[in-house]
């Protein structure tokens, strides 16, 4: 059987980082594209000349032509400008809602079959502009944010409990903003939920709080010491375990921010939410049930993801 077919649209330290990781995981012939030229070229041979030593097989292509992502199976979109330090993500939302566009209609007419997970900020409101440009199914686009937020609770929280970060669960939803939700209540530690450790006194509720707000303001901190870009070593990570869920059909239960109508008390928008991700893309929305508090937090956070697209649809009236 042929290998899967990889887009990677956007060539910059995201999309050069998701190469690195599908050629090491075996995921599939690679196609990496890019506006500039010469970047995604270059890459995609330094990443093949890897291969002898690494021992892995598969092809791997730079382009500036649309036209080489024909029949993907698989597109991950990291095209885009990233924040620099003191902007939020949503001062980003005019320059890439216009990048998106562009990507949306290459999507559309070379790889329409493909299942599509969108990277670039604002996450949100970026995906669900990119669904409406490339007008594929809504099960087959997704954002990744949740993974990478989550990702990054569970690292602090093994580090404040000591423990492997295997053992470790977290869930993090809502907007990819300062208004995501981490999740104490459905965050656990050996199974453990957090608000029991903190009454079996293994930590205490200002530690876990100081836990939260650092999740929080995860992205922001990586910015401010690169100073020069945004993290990209667990956002290629996060979409590439994605990617892998979809490939391998292994109905991963992960937080990605996935079109929700009806779920969660949510009707026809894209939001941070638990899903399963198979061979048939975002196969479940997961309604889990939160409590008056996690509720409050999580529309708090819909009502910012909606006010982005609204300023979207404020930018470009084709958007519906
Ligand atoms: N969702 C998340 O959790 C998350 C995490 C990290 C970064 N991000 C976002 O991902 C995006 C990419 O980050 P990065 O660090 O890879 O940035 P980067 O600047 O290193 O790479 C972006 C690439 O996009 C290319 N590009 C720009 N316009 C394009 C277009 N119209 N078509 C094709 N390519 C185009 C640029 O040439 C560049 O190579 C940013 O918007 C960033 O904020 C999101
Ligand atoms: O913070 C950013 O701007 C990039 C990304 O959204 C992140 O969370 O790392």
């Amino acid at each position: 059987m042929a290998r899967p077919k990889i887009a990677l649209i956007g060539a910059g330290q995201i999309g050069g980082t998701l190469a690195h990781l599908a050629a090491i995981k075996e995921l599939g012939d690679v196609v990496l594209f890019d506006i500039a030229e010469g970047i995604p070229q270059g890459k995609a041979l330094d990443i093949a000349e890897s291969g002898p030593a690494e021992g892995f097989d598969g092809s791997f292509k730079g382009t500036n032509d649309y036209a080489d992502i024909a029949g993907a199976d698989v597109c991950i979109v990291t095209a885009g400008v990233p924040r620099k330090p003191g902007m939020s993500r949503d001062d980003l939302l005019g320059i890439n809602l216009k990048v998106m566009k562009s990507v949306g209609e290459g999507i559309k007419a070379h790889a329409p079959d493909a299942f599509v997970i969108c990277i670039t900020n604002p996450l949100d409101a970026m995906v669900w502009a990119l669904q409406q440009y490339a007008g594929l199914p809504a099960n087959k686009v997704v954002g990744m944010a949740g993974v990478l937020d989550s990702a990054r609770f569970r690292h602090f929280l093994a580090t404040e409990f000591n423990v492997s970060m295997r053992d470790v669960t977290a869930f993090v939803l809502g907007g990819h903003g300062d208004t995501m939700v981490p999740l104490a209540r459905y965050s656990t530690v050996g199974g453990i939920p957090l608000p029991d450790l903190v009454e079996m006194g293994w930590t205490t509720q200002e530690s876990l709080d100081a836990i939260i707000q650092r999740t929080r303001d995860g992205g922001a901190e990586i910015v401010g010491l690169l100073k020069t870009g945004s993290a990209f070593y667990a956002p290629a990570t996060s979409a590439i375990e994605m990617a892998e869920a979809y490939l391998r059909d292994q109905k991963r239960l992960l937080p990605c921010a996935a079109y929700v109508d009806g779920a969660l008390g949510l009707e026809g928008m894209y939001v941070g939410v638990p899903t399963i991700i198979g061979a048939g893309g975002i196969e479940r929305v997961v309604d889990i049930k939160m409590n008056a508090d996690e509720q409050a937090m999580f529309d708090k956070s819909v009502d910012a993801v909606k006010g982005l697209v609204d300023a979207c649809k404020g930018i470009d009236p084709t958007l519906a």
